[in-house]
C-alpha cells in the first residue's frame, strides 16, 4: 500500500482536533500539516467550539482570521493551553527537526509557553536518527559567517537559505542556515552546542518538547507519547 501524505496529513490533524476543548488558547502551528488542521479548527468554531488561538506565523494567523478563528497576540496571554505543529522529522525519543518553513522562532516561543504539545505528521517525518533534514537554523545577518565557522567546529556545513533566487528571510528580518550535521545521535548535545553560538536566535532542534506525536499512517493514525517513553 502505497502512503498518500496529504491524506495521513489530515487525517493526523483530525484527530489532533478532537483534544481541543472550549476555554482553551490554543497555538497554531505553521506549515502544509498545520494547514489542514486550523481548517478543521475553523469547522470546529463555526459549530461552536470556544477556542482562542495564537499564531506562529503570519501565514497561519491569516488563514485563522479568514475562517473566524478568534486570535490573541502572544503578548497579551500568559498561558498557552495546547499547541499543534507540524514537524520535519521526529526520532523514537519524540526529538524534533523543526522549521523547514523558516518560522521555528515563532514556533519555540510559542511550544515553550504551551502546556500541551502536540505534533501532527506523515508517516515520512519518522526517521531513526534525526539529521537527514537539514537543522534550520535562524541567524542575525551581521553573525552568518562567524555562525558558519562555528558549525565547522561541530563538524556541520551550513548553507544559507536562499528562496527564489533571494536569502531567504524570517519574520524577524533574519536568515536561516541549514546546517548538515550528518545523522545526529546526540540531539540533546547539540542543541547545547547550537545554543551556545552567539548571533543564532534559535535553532530547529525541538528536545524533550513534544508531548505526543499523532502520525497518519495509509487510512489511520498512530500517537506516540513522551510518557510512554518514560
Ligand atoms: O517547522 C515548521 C515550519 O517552520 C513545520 O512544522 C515543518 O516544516 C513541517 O512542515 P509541513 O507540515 O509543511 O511538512
Amino acid at each position: 500500500m502505497h502512503n498518500n501524505p496529504e491524506k495521513e496529513k489530515q487525517l493526523a490533524a483530525k484527530e489532533a482536533v478532537t483534544l481541543l476543548k472550549d476555554g482553551q488558547i490554543v497555538g497554531l502551528g505553521t506549515g502544509s500539516t498545520i494547514f489542514f488542521a486550523i481548517e478543521e479548527i475553523g469547522t470546529l468554531v463555526k459549530n461552536g467550539l470556544q477556542i482562542k488561538g495564537v499564531a506562529t506565523s503570519d501565514a497561519s494567523y491569516q488563514q485563522a482570521i479568514a475562517l473566524g478563528i478568534p486570535m490573541l497576540n502572544i503578548n497579551d496571554v500568559t498561558r498557552i493551553d495546547i499547541t499543534i505543529d507540524g514537524t520535519d522529522e521526529f526520532d523514537d525519543n519524540l526529538q524534533l527537526i523543526k522549521g523547514g518553513g523558516g518560522a521555528l522562532f515563532k514556533e519555540k516561543i510559542v511550544a515553550s509557553m504551551s502546556r500541551e504539545k502536540i505534533i501532527i505528521a506523515d508517516a515520512s517525518k519518522k526517521v531513526n536518527a534525526l539529521g537527514k533534514f537539514k537543522v534550520p537554523i535562524e541567524v542575525v545577518p551581521f553573525a552568518v559567517n562567524y555562525v558558519r565557522q562555528q558549525l565547522k567546529k561541530l563538524n556541520g556545513n551550513g548553507e544559507v537559505r536562499m528562496k527564489d533566487g533571494q536569502t531567504f528571510v524570517t519574520e524577524q528580518g533574519n536568515y536561516i542556515i541549514d546546517g548538515d550535521f550528518g545523522p545526529i545521535n546526540e540531539p540533546i548535545i547539540l542543541s547545547r552546542h547550537l545554543n551556545e553560538i552567539e548571533g543564532i536566535l534559535v535553532h530547529g532542534l525541538f528536545v524533550n518538547m513534544a508531548d505526543s506525536v499523532i502520525m497518519g499512517v495509509h487510512d489511520t493514525t498512530v500517537t506516540f507519547t513522551r510518557e510512554a517513553l518514560a
